[in-house]
């Protein structure tokens, strides 16, 4: 079955889903798959205006699924997953389209290093998002910090990484994470977003979202994710994080 849904409406705009609701939409092998093919599709259909990344059930996204990565113990085994999914978020956040992560629930994790890869983050007004690395001794390992401090301020940043809390869609958007929280059913209100605000022609959404990754480019965005990557590959193999791993799994 599909884990990652997609629907392209009459106005361009690709509505994708994460589909893993049992599991919180962790990120798993299979999720990273499709992520990748969505990616290639867009970059190749000039009338895609827009994307939206939203969760089925009750969260957006869980982050990496600890199930099937708490295998990988050694920083050799775990760099491999950590830098194919950081090439994913890469290319999600150069995308030559604007981008939105509909937040209709939790994102906690890599679920907010997804979303810190797009453009744009609306949440539910129950939605609760978390930088929860820290908790599991490990840090961001997708290249979410690099991403993050591309987008909010960083003092507000080091607040989301560092207290590796969870927080209110609210106190998210006080500290510029979330740009607008719903009250509403969340689908219709992005719809209703776009509508008012996304109202040029595909080209040139896309021309103006190219600007922004020629900028990413030129100031070595990649490589710092990738060196953020390591980092966190270092910190995988400790006996720290195993054991934050197998105690989730336990509670
Ligand atoms: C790989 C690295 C990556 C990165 O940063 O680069 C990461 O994302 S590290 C992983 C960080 N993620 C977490 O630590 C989140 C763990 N999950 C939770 O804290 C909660 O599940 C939460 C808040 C997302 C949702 O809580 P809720 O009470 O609504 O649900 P449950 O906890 O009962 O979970 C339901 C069901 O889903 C399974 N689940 C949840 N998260 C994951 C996950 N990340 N990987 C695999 N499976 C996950 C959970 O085990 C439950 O399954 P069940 O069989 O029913 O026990």
């Amino acid at each position: 079955m599909k884990k990652l849904l997609r629907r392209l409406d009459e106005r361009g705009v690709l509505w994708a889903t994460l589909n893993r609701p049992e599991r919180r939409n962790a990120v798993d092998y299979d999720m990273m798959d499709e992520f990748e093919q969505l990616i290639h599709e867009i970059k190749h259909l000039p009338h895609v205006k827009a994307l939206v990344i939203t969760g089925a059930g009750d969260a957006f996204c869980a982050g990496g699924d600890l199930q099937q990565f708490h295998a990988l113990r050694t920083t050799e085994e775990a760099y491999p997953m950590l830098q194919r999914m950081g090439t994913v978020l890469y290319d999600l956040m150069l995308l030559p389209v604007p981008t939105i992560a509909l937040l209709n629930g939790t994102a906690v994790g890599g679920g907010c290093e997804i979303a810190s890869a797009c453009d744009y983050r609306f949440a539910a007004h129950t939605a609760t998002v978390g930088f929860v690395q820290g908790n599991l001794a490990i840090t961001t390992g997708w290249g979410g910090a690099a991403m993050l401090l591309e987008k909010v301020r960083h003092d507000e940043a080091m607040t989301l990484l560092c207290s590796a809390r969870r927080f209110t869609a609210h106190d998210a958007k006080d500290l510029g994470f979330i740009q607008e929280v719903f009250l509403d059913d969340v689908m219709l209100s992005c719809d209703k977003w776009i509508e008012e605000m996304l109202i040029p022609r595909a080209e040139v959404l896309r021309a103006y979202k190219e600007s922004a990754a020629r900028r990413w480019e030129a100031t070595g965005l990649r490589e710092r994710m990738v060196q953020e990557i390591r980092q966190c590959a270092q910190l995988w193999e400790g006996e720290a994080h195993h054991e934050a791993v197998a105690a989730f799994f336990r509670r």
